[in-house]
């Protein structure tokens, strides 16, 4: 029996997780669960059905709505008063670091954005298996996750990564000469640049082959999604930028792929369902038997691989070169798309301002050092998030003189 901390409970990552701790009851225990607080209705409920010790919230203000909700969920059960103990609650913005360090075997971190790394060190200093869906706080932090986590101690729940993960089991990096991520190609996949200068945020979130939360869907209609995975490719795996590739693969089915020393190619393939890297991560490394559908091999299939149009989108080669560079430039490659994701969806900034706002706030950036301290990322974080918030305020206020 594995005892699981899950934070980001309520959303696509989180709720899939749940899925597989149903599904396989004599396996998982979940006994706690963090989210936003975006959603305390569904938060109340995972923990009741679940049975958790403690619940976070980010946000200290749903506190009581949260505490109301339990009481909603426990009539909705036809639970009596008594007959149940409410789970503690934790709240505010340390909340999921807390929930990281609680007494578990594995903690999933799979909340959004790069307010994820404070937990992912918190889950590695604590000693636990760290199951990472959240790649910005590998983006973010690289250094400082590299200086603390254990061989092994991070286990990758993004597809492409778990990908490789087993694909590189039982090998040596001697063996490895390149590493292929493989892409949806998102949205827009196809398209030239200056037939991405009208689409609307609700064209972007249609993703061809994965249902995800908005950011994660919007970022890989910028193939952003795909820069932040390479950073997250070098640093889990130790593959120098110039040995990680992309090709775009529109049907999703494999993941990822390394090529050997030898000329050997492995590829993981399996239809696009999150629950497959989610419970090998909860599991590693042992499989959960019926986690996800296999290939269906008595059918015949069409998997197609095309190089990525660098033209069109730019945001992977800003990546790898940020990624060189290294000195917190990852970082603000991060914090500045989340700005720019924001003012995306707001209807301030067009599409094709988000790599464009992207790579002009890195050219602008000042020198800062390697991070060694979560407070040196932020400092950085914040002003990429400031000089973000200039170039839309520029493009919004060009776009309406205009
Ligand atoms: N979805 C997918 O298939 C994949 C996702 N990923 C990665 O996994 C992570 C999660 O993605 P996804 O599940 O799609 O995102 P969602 O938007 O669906 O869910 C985000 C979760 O984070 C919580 N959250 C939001 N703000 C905070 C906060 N301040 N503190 C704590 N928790 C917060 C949300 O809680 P609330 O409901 O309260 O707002 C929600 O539980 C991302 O890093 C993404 O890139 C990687 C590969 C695949
Ligand atoms: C499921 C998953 O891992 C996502 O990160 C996925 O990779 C997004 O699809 P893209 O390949 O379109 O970025
Ligand atoms: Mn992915």
């Amino acid at each position: 029996m594995r005892d699981l901390v899950l934070l980001g409970s309520t959303g696509s990552i989180g709720t899939q997780a749940i899925d597989i701790v149903r599904r396989n009851p004599g396996r998982f225990r979940v006994v706690a669960l963090g989210a936003g607080g975006g959603n305390v209705a569904l938060l109340a409920a995972q923990a009741l059905e679940l049975g958790v010790d403690v619940v976070g919230v980010a946000r200290s203000s749903v506190v009581q709505d949260l505490q109301l909700a339990f009481y909603a969920e426990a009539q909705r059960r036809g639970w009596a008063t008594g007959d149940f103990k409410l789970p503690k609650i934790v709240a505010g913005p340390d909340a999921m670091t807390e929930l990281a360090r609680w007494p578990c075997d594995v903690v999933l971190n799979g909340v959004v954005g790069s307010l994820g790394l404070a937990p992912t060190l918190a889950a590695l200093e604590s000693g636990r298996v760290l199951a990472l869906a959240n790649k910005e706080s590998l983006v973010a932090g690289g250094p400082l996750v590299r200086r603390i986590a254990k061989p092994g101690q991070i286990v990758p729940v993004d597809s492409e990564h778990s990908a490789l993960a087993q694909c590189l089991r039982g090998g040596s990096r001697e063996e490895v000469r390149r590493l292929v991520l493989t892409a949806s190609g998102g949205a827009f996949r196809g398209r030239r640049r200056e037939e991405l200068t009208n689409v609307t945020p609700e064209e972007a979130l249609k993703h061809p082959t994965w249902d995800m939360g908005p950011v994660v869907t919007i970022n890989s209609a910028t193939m952003v999604n795909k820069a932040l995975e390479v950073i997250e490719a070098h640093e889990l795996f130790a593959v120098p930028y110039d040995d990680i590739e992309v090709m775009v693969h529109p049907q999703s089915v494999i993941h990822s792929m390394v090529e050997f020393t030898d000329g050997s190619t492995l590829a993981q393939a399996s239809p696009p369902d999150m629950r497959l890297p989610i419970a090998l991560a909860l599991a590693w490394p042992e499989r959960v038997p019926g986690a996800a559908a296999a290939v269906d091999w008595s059918q015949a299939h069409n998997w197609e691989f095309r190089p990525l149009d660098e033209e069109a989108f730019p945001a992977v080669r800003l990546a790898k070169q940020a990624g060189r560079e290294g000195r917190c430039r990852p970082a603000i490659y991060n914090a500045a798309n989340e700005e720019c994701v924001a003012a995306f969806v707001a209807g301030r900034l067009p599409f094709l301002g988000i790599v464009d706002t992207l790579a002009e706030v890195l050219a602008t950036a000042p020198d800062f050092a390697e991070p060694g301290t979560v407070e040196e990322v932020l400092a950085a974080e914040n002003w990429a998030r400031a000089q973000a918030h200039d170039v839309i305020a520029r493009l919004d206020t060009a776009a309406k003189g205009a």
